[in-house]
């Protein structure tokens, strides 16, 4: 027998999608409101393709960019993104109908309420750049969740470690890009973990699978007198020493390859930020029982990433970062609770998460060994 859910679902589909109910709804005073907003949630779900593409169609003609700077005429935006007058005037419309952009005058534009949060924010701009990989990976969604494509795709070429051998971490050329990507990213997620924790708790910190060194550096800012150790594949770790020294931030480093290699010792936090979602089970765990084995008992290892069940935030974390690590090659998104019960498994003594003010940025979570 069907459960009350079951039922009651079944129901309440019965009557929205029955289409005397919803030309009735449509023209009703009471449920008017209801419907509309119900059917434009449902067009945007149709249409959130050609959004993508108009945001990105502004971000990589130049066009956010020159409005970061003040108000610009359709000639001078169409110029710059190399657009014919009518072509210019196609896409200046569709940016203010989403809010990129906005018509402040005869023949003037400003960025928009959702074009200017871009600004200032080179991070954002970034992934936006990036994401033509993904949509070329996902052309065929079907066919990438059967499994069916014969060689890897677009974004597994980017990020080269998702399906890699090891020889992918002493190549610069193949993991400068997602290095960049990533330092250029870190400070929205290091400005919600910084206010998570106390880091001037801690004498050492080892940041593992650290890139750049951008999440290092944040953390210098707020904890002057901690030593920092930063782990990551061999290229990866001599752009961080590079890219930390030239800020003046004194680092260790640890070149590595978590697969193989073992957590280095002597540090009494250990971080993780935005490392676990990136690989599958198998591995994400067997790396947490490596920083438990680095750890003594009581000290802190920190995970900071996207985490599912966000709520809210469904949709970032089952859809998009769904697709994406499937399209990369390895990861998954997981609850607070499933990395909690890893954490457990690892031999961790308890964890807990901690608030950030954007949980859609980064969740955190911090474990005691
Ligand atoms: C998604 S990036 C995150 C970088 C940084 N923590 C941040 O949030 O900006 C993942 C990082 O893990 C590193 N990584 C991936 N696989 C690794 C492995 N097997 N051993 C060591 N580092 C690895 C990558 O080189 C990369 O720097």
């Amino acid at each position: 027998m069907a459960g009350f859910r079951q039922r009651w679902v079944g129901w309440r589909n019965s009557i929205i999608g029955n289409p005397a109910f919803q030309s009735w709804a449509s023209r009703s005073i009471l449920a008017r409101g209801i419907s509309r907003v119900r059917a434009r949630r449902l067009f945007d779900i149709i249409a959130g393709f050609t959004y993508s593409q108009t945001l990105y169609a502004c971000v990589e003609g130049g066009i956010v960019a020159r409005l970061e700077d003040g108000a610009a005429s359709s000639a001078e935006l169409g110029a710059l993104a190399r657009l014919g007058e009518d072509a210019t005037h196609r896409l200046l419309r569709a940016a203010a109908a989403l809010g990129v952009i906005e018509s402040v005058g005869e023949d003037l534009w400003m960025l928009g309420e959702q074009g200017v949060a871009l600004t200032g924010n080179p991070g954002a701009i970034a992934m936006i750049r990036h994401h033509h990989l993904l949509y070329a990976d996902l052309a065929d969604p079907l066919s990438l969740l059967r499994g069916e494509r014969s060689a890897p795709g677009a974004l597994a070429g980017y990020w080269p470690y998702a399906l890699g051998d090891g020889s992918e971490g002493e190549n610069q050329a193949a993991v400068s890009p997602y290095s960049q990507l990533m330092a250029a990213s870190q400070p929205m997620v290091a400005d919600q973990v910084v206010h998570a924790w106390r880091f001037g708790q801690h004498r050492r910190m080892l940041d593992v699978g650290g890139g750049a060194g951008a999440f290092i550096a944040a953390v210098a800012d707020v904890a002057p007198a901690l030593e920092f150790g930063l782990f990551d594949l061999p290229a990866v770790t001599a752009i961080g020493a590079r890219q930390l020294g030239e800020r003046g931030v004194r680092v260790t480093p640890h070149p590595g390859d978590f697969r193989n290699d073992s957590i280095p010792q002597g540090y009494d936090l250990i971080t993780l930020i935005r490392i676990l979602h990136d690989h599958d089970d198998d591995l994400a765990q067997s790396l947490l029982v490596k920083v438990h084995a680095a750890l003594k008992p009581g000290d802190t290892l920190l995970i900071a990433e996207p985490m599912a069940g966000t709520p809210g935030a469904e949709a970032m974390a089952d859809a998009y970062f769904g697709f994406y690590l499937l399209a990369m090659g390895s990861g998954r998104a997981r609850t607070p609770q499933e990395i909690g019960a890893m954490l457990t498994k690892a031999g961790f003594a308890g964890w807990s998460e901690r608030r950030t003010g954007l949980p859609i940025v980064t969740r955190v979570i911090a474990a005691t060994a």
